[in-house]
């Protein structure tokens, strides 16, 4: 039984968490993300401007700065979160916060990702923070993404779930549209998110989130990336290209050599 996690696509370091003889250890989904988070937040330093991301990974790492700095092991730390959770969370730990007026250059950012292909991009915003997410990890000095070995993919897309953008409310079935037909070569569909209560799912930023779902690859990314945001509606989409400067994957094999 062991952990790996890699530094960037080409080079990967494993560590073992057992003798090779002793008995498997299960780790669960969760507990792989709380070490790819635990393993991130030892980038930080203090005086650091810390991005803080969105979702069940970031929310380890978040939780590890917190107590770092109740510890004493940190200090003069910012942060600048990527969503309201998020920045009640860091408030409910005592974190300071500020944002990007204040602080246009950002230190580092951490976070989690829904796929993270062979070259490091990225699709997020399955949560529906992606905007945010994009602002301030655009800012940032380095971008430290943190999964479990599940988010791993060949091509973006490649988990069959969905690929999410970020709309304006207005005429949303109008921009749906032009999105799935934008994607026709890879069999997309367009569907609204709903929050499970039947209405749209509403952003941080009061917007609707369309996720297309992707049956064969969308060729070039930055052209597909271009495309999608020339659509007048559109607010962003959730593939991260070129953004993340390391990717640490937690998994249950040493198959990573
Ligand atoms: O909008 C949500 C964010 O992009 C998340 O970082 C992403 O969805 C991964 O979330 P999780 O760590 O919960 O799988």
């Amino acid at each position: 039984m062991a952990i790996a996690w890699s530094e960037t696509a080409a080079s990967m370091e494993a560590l073992s968490l057992s003798p090779p003889m002793s008995p498997p250890v299960i780790l669960t989904q969760d507990e792989l993300k709380k070490i790819a988070a635990y393993k991130a937040v030892e980038f930080v330093e203090s005086g650091m401007v810390l991005g803080l991301g969105t979702g069940s990974t970031a929310k380890h790492a978040v939780d590890r700065i917190g107590e770092l700095l109740r510890q004493g092991k940190l200090s003069n730390i910012v942060g600048i979160p990527t969503s309201k959770k998020t920045q009640e969370q860091a408030v409910s730990l005592g974190i300071p916060l500020s944002d990007l007026d204040n602080y246009p250059t950002i230190d580092l950012a951490i976070d989690g990702a829904d796929e993270v292909d062979p070259h490091l991009n990225l699709v997020k915003g399955r949560g529906g923070s992606l905007l945010r997410e994009k602002m301030v990890e655009g800012a940032c000095k380095k971008f430290v993404c943190i999964v479990d070995e599940s988010k791993l993919v060949k091509h973006l897309g490649g988990s069959g779930l969905a690929l999410p953008v970020e709309i304006v409310p207005f005429c949303w079935k109008f921009t749906a549209n032009k999105l799935q037909k934008l994607f026709q070569g890879s069999d997309c569909v367009a569907k609204l998110r709903n929050d499970g209560e039947g209405k749209p799912f509403v952003t941080d930023n009061g917007n609707y989130i369309v996720d297309l779902y992707l049956k064969k690859e969308m060729g070039d990314l930055q052209v597909a990336s271009d495309a999608i945001l020339r659509i007048a509606g559109v607010v962003e989409h959730g593939m991260f290209l070129d953004m993340a400067t390391t990717v640490i994957v937690a998994g249950a094999e040493l198959g990573f050599r």
